[in-house]
């Protein structure tokens, strides 16, 4: 399963032109002139009169949930945006700005995936009197609250219960979900004793206010590893409708193919949507995750892309090779040159780069060192036929 549509709300527009791939980008940025007025009714404050979204639109077309990511500023919600959804990579977001406006994103992977993502500033006042927040609530899927474990998060907290009170008046059908973020600060023992200390504060805080009855999701969850997308994967699933049939499929399948564990992925953003009923094991997601590159990197030395090499000129000024990554160098000769629209897409070489980001000045291909060395362990593997 491949992502169709991804937009970005950084005023970025990419097409990929591609016989089953499009992806459409929808920006909110000071170009856009629509409806923001009535969520803010012209606060000034929010920074995004000239900003972000046409509330109208559900009147006009499909309507898709939407999943909110909130916290106190600086806590990490623009860079899991980034990292997840753009391929932007972990050591990248370290140069991003602070978001003064809320950004929103489309996520059209395919008939399952498909919802929207807004990304609020940390320092925004959404329950000030000018702000709609009950437009927001109503049409939301899922509430991400991001808290950062480096940080003290006693203000957190209390903004998270405020927040979560809010929402499930307006919508008691809301997934709040709590992302305890960058704990790859943190030892395993740190970790646990983090999650657990949040969990019942923010636990003790809804009793308190006799809302038990609000359920809170918690997930342990950093850019720098694995696990950002799988709490993601997590939030993603809940909006699937269908997930318990694809869990059933996917169950068949395994008992009928001898196969281990079985994902549904969408590849390009490696959120998995559904698996099946039996436990999943970080380190094979990661592994799936893993041969994922591989196989695009492999398709794209062989398969169609007419974006290589608008990428290439992205990534022959960035990409500092490693020995190990140099496997299977290979002329690239017969990629068609890139149209005006393909070589300013900028955001679309932001997206390739990670997958394609192996083509040295020379135009030679070049493997990720992970891909290679999973390709080595492949080839090293004796093979068994089963007949
Ligand atoms: N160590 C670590 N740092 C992270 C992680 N995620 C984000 N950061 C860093 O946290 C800082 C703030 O990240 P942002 O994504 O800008 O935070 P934000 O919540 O969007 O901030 P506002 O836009 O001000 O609301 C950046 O320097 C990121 O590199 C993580 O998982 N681990």
């Amino acid at each position: 399963m491949t992502s169709e549509g991804v937009s970005n709300c950084c005023g970025e527009a990419e097409e990929k032109e591609d016989d089953n791939e499009d992806m459409a980008m929808g920006c909110y940025d000071d170009d856009d002139d629509d409806d923001f007025s009535a969520l803010t009714e012209g606060n000034p404050e929010w920074g995004s009169e000239d900003g972000v979204l046409g509330f109208n639109e559900g009147l006009s077309g499909e309507v898709k949930p939407r999943v909110l990511l909130m916290g106190l500023r600086r806590s990490g919600k623009s860079s899991i945006q980034k990292v997840v959804f753009h391929k932007m990579s972990p050591n990248e977001t370290l140069f991003l700005e602070s978001t003064n406006k809320i950004c929103r994103e489309d996520v059209s992977s395919s008939s399952f995936v498909s919802f929207q993502i807004w990304d609020f500033p940390g320092q925004i006042d959404f329950f000030d009197p000018t702000f709609d927040y009950e437009m927001i609530f109503r049409g939301t899927g899922a509430l991400i609250f991001v808290i950062d474990s480096q940080d003290d998060y006693v203000e957190a907290l209390s903004r998270l219960h405020l927040t979560v009170t809010r929402a499930y008046k307006v919508n008691p059908d809301i997934h709040f979900e709590v992302f305890i973020h960058k704990v790859d600060g943190l030892s395993d023992d740190h970790k646990i004793e983090k999650q657990g200390d949040i969990r019942r504060r923010a636990s003790d805080d809804l009793a308190d206010a006799r809302l038990e009855r609000i359920h809170l999701s918690f997930y342990l969850t950093s850019i720098y590893d694995h696990s950002i997308f799988e709490a993601f994967s997590k939030v993603v699933q809940k909006l699937i409708p269908q997930l318990p049939t694809l869990e059933n499929l996917l169950n068949i399948f395994i008992s009928n193919s001898g196969i281990e564990k079985a994902f549904l992925f969408d590849v390009v953003s490696k959120i998995y949507i559904a698996t099946d009923s039996s436990p999943v094991d970080m380190q094979t997601y990661e592994l799936c995750c893993d041969m994922i590159d591989v196989v695009i990197d492999i398709s794209c030395i062989y398969g169609r892309c007419v974006q290589l090499r608008a990428a290439a000129q992205q990534s022959s000024s960035t990409a500092q090779q490693s020995k190990a990554g140099q496997a299977w160098p290979r002329p690239f000769h017969h990629q068609p040159a890139p149209t005006a629209q393909q070589s300013s897409s900028t955001a679309g070489q932001a997206k390739l780069r990670p997958l394609y980001h192996q083509l040295d000045p020379t135009g030679q291909v070049r493997l990720r060192p992970s891909t290679t060395s999973l390709l080595q362990q492949a080839w090293l593997r004796p093979f068994h036929h089963p007949g």
